[in-house]
């Protein structure tokens, strides 16, 4: 599948990038459901994630958003059950889900274990879930998800795809994920193909710590070595950055955005 080439935008600090992206992807939703009257998201955990929710549910423009047309999907997601605090799926909702008017059958939560399924077999259902979402035109097993935002991890990690971990060589588009690095340690997470088949991938670090993997995955390296090196969009990837994330991409390769 073509994937696109990534763009660098850098903001201040992280306050300022959670807030831009937020800005963005109102936006980018208003855009997509002018233009075909729905729209599909993929959510991320973490920190910056959760703060870009925030965001969006702090912005007047967030009412420009029909929130009833928007597909809610997941990145990745702690094999935890529901309503428990460490959940992408809890600070999700704590952030932005529970504040607007979203139909309720177009949120897809990735099943924890008191589903009674294994974490294999909630990574089965959810691929059947995504399989069922796919149209004809999306070529594949999953949907041609509009924005797919990740949160990046100092390893370079995306989703919960850690490097050099057998799920980096996935053709499934989902997977259960055992001995995560970062705790939790049982996940569910979406594939590299899987991510490559949005339309648009957002990848959003802030914090020197991550400045080593961001250069990397801009780089030559390998999504092996540094998963983020995998995550493409389609049709647009943008890497949305503070200064300090920043810091060590060659300066011919970005220009700030914020003052
Ligand atoms: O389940 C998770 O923890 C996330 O999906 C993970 O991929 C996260 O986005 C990165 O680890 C970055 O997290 P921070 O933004 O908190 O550094």
């Amino acid at each position: 599948m073509p994937v696109s080439v990534p763009s660098v935008v850098v903001h201040a600090d992280a306050d300022v990038l959670a807030k831009a992206v937020a800005a963005r992807l109102i936006t980018r939703l208003v855009d997509v459901q002018s233009a075909k009257g729905s729209a599909s998201l993929v959510l991320t955990g973490g920190g910056v994630g959760l703060a870009t929710l925030a965001e969006v549910a702090a912005s007047p423009a967030r009412a420009a958003v029909d929130w009833r047309r928007l597909d809610v999907w997941w990145g990745d997601e702690r094999f935890l059950p529901t309503g428990d605090p460490e959940r992408n799926e809890t600070g999700a909702r704590r952030a932005l889900l529970d504040h607007v008017d979203l139909d309720p059958e177009r949120v897809r939560p990735m099943a924890g274990p008191d589903s009674g399924l294994t974490a294999e077999e909630a990574a089965e259902r959810y691929a059947e879930e995504l399989r069922r979402a796919a149209r004809p035109e999306d070529h594949g097993p999953v949907p041609s998800f509009d924005v797919l935002l990740l949160g990046m991890g100092p390893d370079g990690h995306v989703a919960s795809l850690f490097p050099e971990m057998p799920s980096l060589y996935e053709e499934r588009p989902v997977v259960a994920v055992h001995g995560s690095p970062k705790p939790p340690p049982t996940r569910i997470s979406l594939t590299l193909p899987a991510i490559t088949a949005a339309r648009e991938v957002w990848v959003v670090a802030a914090g020197a710590e991550k400045s080593g993997a961001v250069r990397m995955a801009l780089s030559d390296a390998g999504p092996m070595q540094v998963p983020a090196a995998g995550a493409r969009g389609r049709q647009r990837t943008l890497f949305l950055l503070d200064r300090q994330a920043a810091s060590k991409i060659p300066p011919a390769l970005i220009r700030p955005a914020s003052p």
